[in-house]
């Protein structure tokens, strides 16, 4: 593995996530491995859990961080081609992904899509450059359109918590505020449609994902039908697809606990962060049967276990 861009990285993603479980029984265990290795890890977004079990991830496998946060303790950077420089950006990731290359044995990063044309946020150009232009392993810390740390961490938490073994795994659009990403919910989809198990979408009509991500995956419009006899409810948001971007409400799809009861005693699962009483009510995230927190537990693992991956193609 020479990066971890998306799914397409990984040959088995079942095994991984199983080794990634196993990771957990002596975390410590690989410290030499990153001796003297530098991560670089750049965020054009906020973020908590990425920032935090990143850095954890790379502290039990002996590996150094530098953190950069674009536009806060790192200048602004331009990232069209052909741009002329004479607004906020100081520096364009021409120069700035080769020289933070040279400090560091691999990079991370995190670029949200603009949602303003989908044509541009497909190409991935943050992404593609950090892969093309580093010459070093560069790990997704959520894209574009993809965050495959977080689907791995889901697998993880899935297979942990999985009451038979081909459980019936639904991702539900909830609603929000402002248009969000189609990051989680598509990367989520493509892992699902390789794992071992029964996995349907349900949303309002209307709010389809692109079929390069959901191909294989049953779409119910019935939210209760689809939550039916499901041992997991994934609750995400996302803005439309093919009015890419357009914020739409729907408020009636929250989730709560009398929607919860249609299922098989579901485990309730969200990437986080969530809005409370917008998304899913305080008696879900509240109750017995959410697994938040270990889901964001679990992204520690993940990452571990690709970073242990990729330092095997360092040269020494
Ligand atoms: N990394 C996890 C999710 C990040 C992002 N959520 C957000 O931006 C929520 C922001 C808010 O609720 O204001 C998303 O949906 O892709
Ligand atoms: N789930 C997730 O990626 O959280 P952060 O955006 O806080 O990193």
């Amino acid at each position: 593995m020479n990066n971890f861009l998306s799914l397409d990285d990984v040959s088995d993603p079942m095994a991984f996530a199983r080794e990634a479980i196993e990771l957990k029984k002596n975390p410590l265990a690989d410290m030499h491995l990153g001796r003297g290795k530098m991560l670089g890890m750049v965020f054009f977004n906020s973020s908590l859990r990425t920032r935090m079990s990143v850095q954890k991830a790379a502290f039990n496998l002996g590996i150094q961080t530098m953190v950069l946060n674009v536009g806060g303790d790192l200048w602004t950077l331009e990232t069209q081609d052909g741009a002329v420089m004479n607004g906020k950006a100081a520096e364009h990731i021409k120069e700035a992904v080769p020289v933070m290359a040279n400090y560091c044995d691999i990079l991370a990063v995190r670029c949200f899509p603009g949602l303003e044309n989908r044509d541009i946020d497909s190409e991935e150009k943050i992404l593609t450059a950090f892969a093309t232009k580093s010459g070093k392993p560069v790990v997704n810390m959520e894209s574009a359109t993809l965050h495959p740390l977080q689907s791995l961490a889901d697998l993880i938490t899935i297979l942990e918590h999985q009451p038979k073994p081909r459980p019936k795994v639904v991702l539900s659009w909830a609603p929000h505020i402002k248009p969000l990403p189609h990051c989680v919910s598509n990367s989520f989809s493509q892992w699902m449609n390789k794992a071992d198990v029964e996995f349907v979408i349900t949303h309002p009509k209307g709010l389809e994902l692109g079929t390069k991500y959901t191909k294989g995956a049953v779409i119910e419009h019935d939210q209760r039908k689809a939550f039916e006899g499901a041992d997991f409810i994934y609750a995400k948001n996302w803005s439309s697809y093919n009015d890419y971007g357009k914020f739409m409400d729907a408020p009636e799809w929250i989730i709560d606990a009398e929607k919860m009861a249609w299922t098989n005693q579901a485990r309730f699962m969200h990437c986080l962060p969530v809005r409370r009483n917008v998304e899913v009510a305080d008696d879900v995230l509240d109750g017995p049967h959410s697994i938040v927190v270990k889901q964001a537990a679990n992204r520690e693992f993940a990452t571990q276990r690709v970073l242990k991956e990729l330092l095997k193609e360092l040269k020494h």
